[in-house]
């Protein structure tokens, strides 16, 4: 064997296998199966995320959860069962999970035990990008770590820190841990502090120019639309939570200037501490003048999304900004055919196609709102210019409440106003 197939061997022989992933759900009384299991692909698709693959899904109809074991104790035998059988790596809950049922899962287990909101903490952590999202995910992931700190997670916080604990931790360590968790907590809000100082200063420096910010569910497409809009390179990937951090670029249209920003996406049950320490990020969309609520129209719960981000919205008291509804994906969609094609189709196509009245939609929402809603594919490129048509009107009239002279004044400096974040 040459020395280079040796060393082909070698690395293959020790490339880390994915890991593998059991998923979970209860089924409450006013759910059906089929939301549970769009609520589980959801899961699945989170769970890849993070680089682990979803090889089987357990649901029980249970009205609350069972407060020891989440699940009831026949259940937990049988998924028990199945981890042991299969070699699972982890267990995804679906919800989240107290302290001690995340202590008493663990031991019965004996593998990884994820609940929702860690999950989505992890994978934040990992795609967090600048000072400031690190410093907040972390932050927000020690804050709910800490209350359920098991030998587990001690063990797998050390290896992640580079210190061993050998053979497994014991109470002792995970007091040590606990400690010096509260350290970097005290520690990281100070950093934090200090960052969202020059983020203040640095908004402010952006007064007197229009400000919008894309809003959407996680995945929908805001990136690829703010790419399209800017030619900046930005990262879009089939993956939740591409973004964790917002970008922030001037965009000129019809000669007006505005500040459009790209923001972290929105999911069903967001963890309350990743919220309270993103609010600076939140913060564009708190301040923007105009959103843009881009929405997959191809996603199958499209309509549950879009209740999700008004919920967020309107938490964060931005739910009454002038927004602009952006159902992209069209190119995905299956529009509602004529009557003529209809009568051209038959009966299994016209069942097994789930078609999307565009037109239905557009009058709903033209209802709702005073801004035309647009149907668009920002990966294709479809009815961009329809799109920037209303946005440069609403950006206009935007413009105009600052600057009532500016059709006189002509040029202004906008040269002064950051372009990146
Ligand atoms: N077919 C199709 N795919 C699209 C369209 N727009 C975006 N995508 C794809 O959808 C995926 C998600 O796009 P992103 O732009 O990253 O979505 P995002 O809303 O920024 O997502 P997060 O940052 O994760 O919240 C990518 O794989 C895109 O290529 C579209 O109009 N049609
Ligand atoms: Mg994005």
């Amino acid at each position: 064997m040459s020395k280079y197939s040796r060393k082909l061997k070698k690395l293959i022989e020790t490339a880390p296998e994915q890991e593998t992933a059991v998923l979970v759900a209860l089924i409450h009384q006013h759910e059906t199966e089929e939301m549970v299991s769009e609520h589980l692909d959801e899961l699945a698709f989170l769970t890849e995320t993070l680089g682990a693959k979803a090889i089987h899904r357990f649901t029980q109809r249970m009205e609350k959860p069972d407060p020891r074991t989440f699940v009831g104790s026949g259940k937990l035998e049988e998924i028990k069962a199945y981890i042991e059988y299969f070699d699972a790596d982890m267990v995804v809950f679906d919800e989240d999970l107290s302290p001690s049922q995340m202590k008493i899962l663990e031991n019965e287990l004996k593998i990884k035990v994820y609940d929702r909101s860690l999950l989505i903490l992890d994978i934040f952590l990992k795609r967090a990008q600048t000072a400031q999202a690190k410093t907040q995910v972390e932050l927000a992931r020690f804050q709910y770590l800490l209350p359920r700190l098991t030998r587990m997670w001690t063990h797998l916080e050390r290896q992640r820190g580079g210190t061993s604990t050998r053979g497994g931790a014991g109470e002792k360590e995970i007091e040590t841990d606990k400690r010096d968790i509260r350290q970097k907590i005290t520690l990281l809000k100070e950093k934090l502090q200090k960052i969202e100082k020059q983020g203040i200063t640095q908004r402010k420096s952006r007064k007197g120019i229009v400000r919008v910010a894309m809003v959407g569910y996680t995945n929908v497409g805001k990136s690829t639309l703010m790419k399209l809009m800017t030619k900046a390179d930005i990262l879009a990937e089939n993956k939740l939570f591409a973004t964790v951090d917002s970008t922030v670029r001037k965009v000129v249209l019809d000669q007006v200037p505005f500040l459009l920003s790209d923001t972290v996406g929105f999911i069903r049950k967001l963890p309350t501490h990743l919220i309270e320490s993103f609010k600076s990020t939140l913060a564009e969309i708190e301040e923007a003048d105009i959103l843009v609520h881009v929405v997959d129209i191809s996603h199958p719960a499209f309509e549950d999304q879009i209740a999700v981000v008004n919920q967020t919205l309107n938490e964060m008291g931005a739910g009454d900004k002038p927004t602009i509804m952006v159902f992209n994906k069209t190119d995905l969609a299956a529009k509602m055919p004529s009557e003529e094609e209809l009568m051209l189709m038959s009966e299994i196509e016209v069942e097994d196609a789930s078609f999307i009245d565009f037109e239905k939609l557009e009058r709903s929402y033209a209802k709702k709102s005073e801004i035309t809603p647009v149907f668009i594919s920002a990966e294709k490129g479809t009815d961009i210019d329809k799109f920037r048509e209303i946005l440069a009107a609403e950006v206009k009239k935007c413009h105009l409440k600052i600057y009532p002279h500016y059709l006189e004044d002509e040029v202004l400096d906008f040269s002064q106003f950051s372009e990146k974040n």
